[in-house]
């Protein structure tokens, strides 16, 4: 069991919302992530391009890359399309040494549009598109195979694959050699999913892990005001282990007894005017430190 500790630049700056932490330096965020003690990070938009660079900012303060996100779009654009695109992300993440590339069907989501409410208006897929999301993703996942890599599904709020039944659903429809799974705790919980159940009955199949944890008032909010999934996060709905309703304690021992190796990234995206990233980091690594050391239960 080797597990790798990182965390994502999402709390410096905000892919999603570029407004958040425009201000934010790539160097900054790294500089922060070293010093808080973490190994590693996944990829931001603000990262150099050129792997090389890359790998050279990187190397000078022990981090490595664990993963970057890939937007899909099997259930709303010709295969080709996004196979194209993903071969890129692929070669870029091969170059920096990652093992797993994130993968998450944004055909029909809602997680970038402000004018949508993130429960309300979450889409459904058709017969078809759930067998045009499954087919592809496995041609995704044997692309990955070619290079020694595996793809790993993120379900996420907003999208076709969110709640308990859509990641059964999905788990069922591919093949478990090509569509490993990404489990990711603050999304679980605020759809009203229940992680350790998820965790038990896909451990096999879980190759990447995001730690969130979920502010219970913000998440009230978010449903009861009808909230697009980006004023939620503004609004705080999300933040690092340690800090929100989520006891990570029996999630951590779940994902101990079942032998993982791989990465466990913090990805708390709030924003850095009002959580300083730095601050929050430090409060998820001492967190993780204090329950990651409770002697395993037998
Ligand atoms: O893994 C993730 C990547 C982000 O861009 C996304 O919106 C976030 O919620 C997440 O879990
Ligand atoms: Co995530």
């Amino acid at each position: 069991m080797t597990i790798e500790l990182g965390i994502a630049p999402i709390g410096w700056t905000n892919d999603d919302m570029p407004e958040l932490g425009k201000e934010v330096t790539f160097e900054q965020a790294i500089d922060e992530m070293a010093l808080a003690g973490y190994q590693g990070t996944e990829v931001g938009n603000k990262y150099p391009k050129d792997p090389a660079v890359l790998k050279h900012y990187l190397e000078l303060r022990h981090l490595k890359i664990a993963s970057a996100w890939f937007s899909a779009f099997l259930t709303t654009k010709p295969y080709e399309e996004t196979e194209a695109a993903f071969i890129k992300h692929r070669d870029f993440l091969h170059a920096m040494g990652a093992k797993v590339i994130v993968v998450a069907e944004q055909g029909h989501s809602v997680q970038g549009m402000l004018d949508k409410a993130v429960f309300d208006d979450k889409p459904y897929f058709t017969d078809e598109e759930w067998q045009r999301l499954a087919t592809g993703l496995e041609r995704l996942g044997d692309r990955a195979h070619e290079v020694g890599m595996q793809i790993v599904y993120h379900h996420h709020m907003g999208t076709g694959v969110q709640t308990t039944a859509e990641i059964d659903k999905l788990m069922a429809m591919t093949d478990p050699d090509k569509v490993s799974l990404l489990f990711d705790t603050g999304h679980l919980v605020l759809s009203g999913e229940d992680p350790l159940d998820i965790f038990n009955r896909y451990k096999d199949r879980i190759k990447h892990i995001h730690f969130k944890d979920v502010r219970p008032e913000q998440a009230k909010q978010e449903r009861a005001e009808h909230m697009s999934f980006l004023a939620g996060v503004k609004n705080g709905m999300f933040t690092v282990p340690g800090d929100g309703m989520i006891d990570f304690k029996p999630i951590w021992q779940a994902i101990q007894k079942s032998n993982y190796s791989g990465w466990i990234v913090v990805e708390a995206e709030q924003d850095p005017a009002k959580a300083n990233p730095l601050e929050y980091a430090l409060k998820a690594k001492q967190y993780l430190d204090t329950i990651m050391a409770i002697p395993q239960a037998v």
